[in-house]
This record gives structure tokens, sequence and C-alpha cells, in this order.
């Protein structure tokens, strides 16, 4: 009876701590990505830990996610802009920034990574991360286009792991997938589910499948518009005014695939053919090749198939 009550006991307290609410979040690359998941974590009241290579490059990303709040505190405090300053500042003075991702994933309650779209670097990361985080810790990943039981091969928290995928501009897009793969515990899912709302996200659950549901249907999209650029069948511009105009879409798909980053870009495609070569869809695309290759990676460049303003 002893042991069946210490089992029991062991089994309740695992699973109330599998089950805690999230407090502290780390989220592990401060790019196009990272910033804005840093920035709508700390919005919703979580103690947020921001870490990239270079302190520099963390440099530019509080700067973004200011930018990014000053637009949303124009809207929220048009009349008072004291208060939009207090909101701003309280936003950011939870988001403490770090390189090295061992120091914060040692204290934290979910690791979200949003680092380059590479199995081997993100593997390499999930790695010593598993070796310094607790055991309550919860992993995902917010890879658009690798499966999320490949990086969770590389810990041994596989029941512990799934994928949060977000959509850019973070603070504007209201989904979220939550990924599960076959190993994904209940306890984590639902913690992940509840996260997600409690960013105010709109979650949608999917299993580890390529490109999840929005990328499964819209990476296809996207490359049959090159595809036509490529025969000489229309223009980026029309294509872009066509999909806008007479699909309904905000940003066309050559609008989008610069906002969304074309070694990003060339990243999920390269990935996908190297895992189908036979599906003609997945060819390489010569023309997203040659921008990538000429380092035109889209906004983040100032050019790409657009020129920007920087
Ligand atoms: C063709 C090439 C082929 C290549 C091969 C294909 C490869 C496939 C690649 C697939 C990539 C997949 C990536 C992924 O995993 C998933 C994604 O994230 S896909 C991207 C999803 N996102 C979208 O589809 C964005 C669509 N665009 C929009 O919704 C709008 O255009 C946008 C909200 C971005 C901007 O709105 P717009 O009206 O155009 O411009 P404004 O500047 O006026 O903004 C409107 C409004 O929104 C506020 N705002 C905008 N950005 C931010 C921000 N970052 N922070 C805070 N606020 C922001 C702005 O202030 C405005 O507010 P007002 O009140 O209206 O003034
Ligand atoms: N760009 C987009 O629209 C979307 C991208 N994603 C996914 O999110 C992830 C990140 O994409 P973006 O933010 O666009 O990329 P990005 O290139 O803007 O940012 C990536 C950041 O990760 C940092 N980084 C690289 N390796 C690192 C490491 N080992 N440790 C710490 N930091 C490291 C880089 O310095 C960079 O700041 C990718 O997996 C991508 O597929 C998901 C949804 C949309």
């Amino acid at each position: 009876m002893a042991q069946f009550l210490q089992v029991f006991s062991r089994s309740i307290s695992a699973s109330s701590s599998a089950m805690a609410q999230i407090k502290h979040v780390t989220v592990i690359g401060s790019g196009l990505m990272g910033s804005g998941i840093a920035q709508v974590a700390a919005a919703t009241g979580h103690n947020v830990a921001l870490v990239d290579q270079t302190d520099d490059i963390l440099g530019k990303s509080m700067a973004n996610m200011n930018k990014s709040l000053q637009r949303v505190a124009k809207k929220k405090f048009a009349d008072d802009p004291k208060g939009g300053e207090t909101f701003i500042s309280e936003i950011i003075s939870r988001i403490k920034t770090e390189t090295d991702p061992t120091v914060p994933a040692a204290n934290t309650d979910l690791v979200i990574e949003a680092i380059v779209e590479n199995l081997d670097v993100k593997q390499k990361l999930f790695k010593s991360l598993d070796e310094a985080a607790p055991q309550h810790t919860i992993f995902a990943s917010n890879t658009s286009s690798l499966p999320i039981g490949d990086i969770a091969a590389s810990t041994k928290r596989l029941d512990r792991f799934g994928g949060l995928h977000y959509f850019n501009p973070v603070p504007m897009m209201k989904l979220v997938e939550v990924i599960r793969t076959p190993d994904t515990n209940d306890e984590t899912f639902k913690s992940l589910v509840d996260f997600g709302k409690a960013m105010g996200k709109v979650t949608v659950e999917c299993k580890d499948t390529p490109g999840f549901i929005v990328n499964r249907l819209l990476v296809p999209y996207m490359l049959e518009a090159v595809r036509l650029v490529e025969r000489g069948d229309a223009s980026p511009r029309d294509i872009d005014t066509a999909m806008k105009l007479g699909a309904g879409y905000p940003m066309g798909p050559f609008e989008l695939a610069d906002y969304v980053g074309l070694d990003t870009t060339k990243f999920i495609i390269d990935g996908w053919y190297e895992k189908f070569p036979e599906n003609p869809l997945f060819q390489p695309s010569p023309l997203l090749n040659k921008l990538v290759s000429e380092g035109n990676l889209g906004m983040k460049t100032g050019k790409g198939f657009y020129s920007h303003k920087k």
C-alpha cells in the first residue's frame, strides 16, 4: 500500500509539474520570428529570455521590438502617450537578453527555438539544451518545414517536445499551429496549446507532417508563382497584383517571399527537394537561387524580388 501511494503521489507530482502554467520562456534566435515571439510573450505577461549569437544582433532585435511596440502603442494609447510609454517599458523590462542558451535554459518552463532552418544546427542546439534544462522544461521548435520528430531526436525528452509554429509578423498574425509527434505526451501538448492561447493566439492542432497545415498549402502555391515567372508567363508585379485583387490575399507571393526572407525560403525548398527529389513541385528555382547567391534576401537586405527602403 505504501509503495502504491508513493508511486501514485510521484505520478501526481510529475503530471502537475508538467501541467504547471508556463511563466518563464526562453526564445532562441532573435531574428524576424524570435523577436516577434519574445515581444508577444512578454506583452502577455511572461518573463522572457531572448538568446542570439552576439550582443550586436540582440541589440538590433530589441530596437525592432521597440519599433513594433511603438506601432501597437500608437493605436492602443492614441490619447495617452505617457500610458503608451509605460506600456512599452513594462513589456521591454520583461525581456532579458543572453548569448549562452544554456544559462536561461537552466531555469525556464519552455524553450522556443527560432534559429536558422537547418536540421544539424537545430539538433546541436537542442542536445546542449537537453543537458542544461530541468526535467519539467518543455522544448518547442518554430521550424517552417523540418519534422519536429527529427529535431527532437537529438534529445532525451521526446515526450516533452512539440512544435509551436508562429506566423510572420508575429504581433499581427493570430494563428499558431501546435504540432505533436507520436511521442509528445498529452500534458506537453495541452501546455503548448494553453501557452499559445495565453499569448492571445488562435491555436490549431496538426500531426508532424511536412509543412503542417499552412505551409503544406502555401509552399506549392508560391512555387507555382515563381515557375510562372521563370517560364516568362507573367511578371512578379502582375502576379502579386492578381493575387491581391483577384484572390483577396494581403500580400502577393513575391511580396510575401521578400517579407519571409529569401534565405529562409531557400532553406525550406532545398530541404524538401533533398527529401522528395522525385517530386516536380520541389525542384530548385533558378531565379530564387540566383537572388540568394547575390545576397539579395528580401526586406532584410533591402533587395529581393523587389527593392525595399531599409
Ligand atoms: C515567390 C517565390 C517562391 C519561393 C518559393 C516558396 C517558398 C515558400 C516560403 C514559405 C514561407 C513560410 C514561412 C512560414 O513558416 C509561415 C509564415 O509566416 S507565412 C507568412 C504569413 N504572413 C502573411 O501572410 C502576411 C500577410 N500580410 C499581412 O497580413 C499584412 O500585409 C501585414 C499585417 C504584414 C501588413 O499590413 P499592411 O496593411 O500591408 O501594411 P501596414 O504597414 O499598413 O500595416 C497594417 C497594420 O498592421 C500594423 N503592423 C504591421 N506590422 C506590424 C508589426 N510587426 N508590429 C506591430 N504592428 C504591425 C501596422 O502598424 C498597421 O496598423 P494600423 O492600425 O493599420 O496603422
Ligand atoms: N521568416 C518567416 O516568415 C518564418 C520563419 N519561421 C521559422 O523560424 C525560424 C527562424 O526564422 P527567421 O526568424 O525568419 O530567421 P532569421 O534569419 O530572421 O533569424 C534567425 C536568427 O537565429 C540566430 N541564430 C542562428 N543560429 C543560432 C544559434 N545556434 N544560436 C542562437 N541563435 C542562432 C541568427 O543569428 C538570427 O538572428 C526558422 O526555422 C524558420 O523556418 C517560421 C515561420 C515564419
